[in-house]
């Protein structure tokens, strides 16, 4: 097939050489020193899928016609992205891989002809420098739509990926973009103190500010009439489980999820952007908490900090020390 990607960073880079290898005819967008380097060296990948390389077609916007699109920048950036391309795009099937809950609807509002499906991504992969992505854990995707069973279209698009990199189908895609969200509140803390992910869960008091996040998107989740769709050994049941417990029983989740991340340090995708001295997704992850929390008339005062604090950090391009972050977020 003819694959355009749009977005060659972490995970866009890694689907392009992936699916290259797979055999597929791929071409990226991407723009300033992350285009110069992949004109000039292609993409090199290494750790949980092996070593690989590959030397897709590059340039600051796809041309010709494609087979399947797999959009795969920030949520802040989809917009523009998408509609840069949409003269050639729309009508072609389009994957939206993209944390949050905005994906695949935005999508389908900019490109009307085409069958958008959005792919929820568990690899965690950093982009240590342009052209060159690591991945510190390998995990399974899961593509959908909607709300009901998964669809016969995204049962073959999962499947015709999985040639190339783990893809399941899920039912309820809208009900697990909610679990997502849920599993992205391990971004945030992070990012502000500059740490890894693994080494703010082993930090009892920021695991606990960590659990308090969870907890309050997982009950704006159950005001907004959410039913939680199951990923990664989290269910809708156990998720409502965890909004009826004392913060020092939830804190199991985030100890779990920091074992299932494995021992290589992962920064997450929020705390790369700042890193990279980018503005983040952050609205679209505990921001969007805040927003639905608005929604359904409750407070997320913990959700509200981390966005603030982030937006901080975005700002003056230092961390806040842990102490900073815990004085501020009472939980
Ligand atoms: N990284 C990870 O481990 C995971 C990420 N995700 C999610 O996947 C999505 C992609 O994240 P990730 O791969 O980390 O993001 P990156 O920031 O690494 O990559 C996004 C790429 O898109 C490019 N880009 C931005 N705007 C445009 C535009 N208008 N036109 C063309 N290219 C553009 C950026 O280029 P430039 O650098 O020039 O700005 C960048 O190279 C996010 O929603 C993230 O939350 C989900 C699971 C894991
Ligand atoms: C799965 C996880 C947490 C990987 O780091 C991610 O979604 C992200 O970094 O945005």
């Amino acid at each position: 097939m003819r694959i355009g990607i749009i977005g060659a960073g972490a995970l866009g880079g890694t689907f392009a050489v992936l699916l290259e290898r797979a055999g597929h005819d791929v071409h990226v967008t991407a723009r300033g020193a992350g285009l110069a380097a992949i004109r000039a060296s292609g993409i090199r990948l290494s750790g949980g899928f092996g070593e690989a390389s590959g030397r897709p077609g590059a340039g600051p916007l796809l041309d010709g016609r494609f087979d399947l699109v797999l959009v795969c920048v920030k949520a802040q950036d989809a917009e523009a992205a998408i509609l840069d391309n949409a003269g050639t795009i729309d009508g072609c099937p389009v994957i939206v891989v993209q944390n949050g809950l905005d994906g695949v609807s935005t999508a389908q509002r900019l490109l009307p002809r085409s069958d958008c499906f959005g792919l929820l991504s568990i690899i965690a992969a950093n982009y240590t420098e342009p052209g060159v992505v690591r991945i510190t854990t390998r995990a399974t995707s899961y593509l959908g739509r909607g709300s009901g069973r998964a669809d016969a279209a995204s049962v073959r698009w999962a499947a015709e990926l999985s040639r190339a990199v783990p893809v399941k189908a899920i039912d309820d895609f809208v009900g697990s973009q909610w679990t997502k969200l849920i599993v992205n509140m391990v971004n945030g803390l992070p990012a502000i103190v500059g740490r890894p992910v693994q080494d703010v869960i082993a930090d009892r008091a920021m695991r606990r500010v960590m659990t308090a996040s969870m907890r309050e998107a997982v009950r704006v989740g159950i005001a907004r009439g959410i039913r939680f769709g199951s990923l990664q050994g989290l269910s809708d049941a156990r998720l409502r489980l965890l909004a009826q417990l004392p913060l020092g029983v939830g804190q199991l989740l985030p100890w779990l999820m920091g074992r299932r991340m494995g021992s290589v340090p992962n920064l997450g995708s929020t705390q790369q952007s700042l890193r990279r001295g980018q503005p983040t997704e952050i609205n679209f992850l505990n921001g969007a908490v805040v927003r639905e929390a608005q929604a359904a008339r409750l407070g997320a005062p913990v959700n509200a900090a981390i966005t603030t604090l982030v937006h901080e950090v975005e700002a003056s391009g230092q961390p806040l020390s842990r102490d900073e972050v815990l004085r501020r977020i009472r939980v």
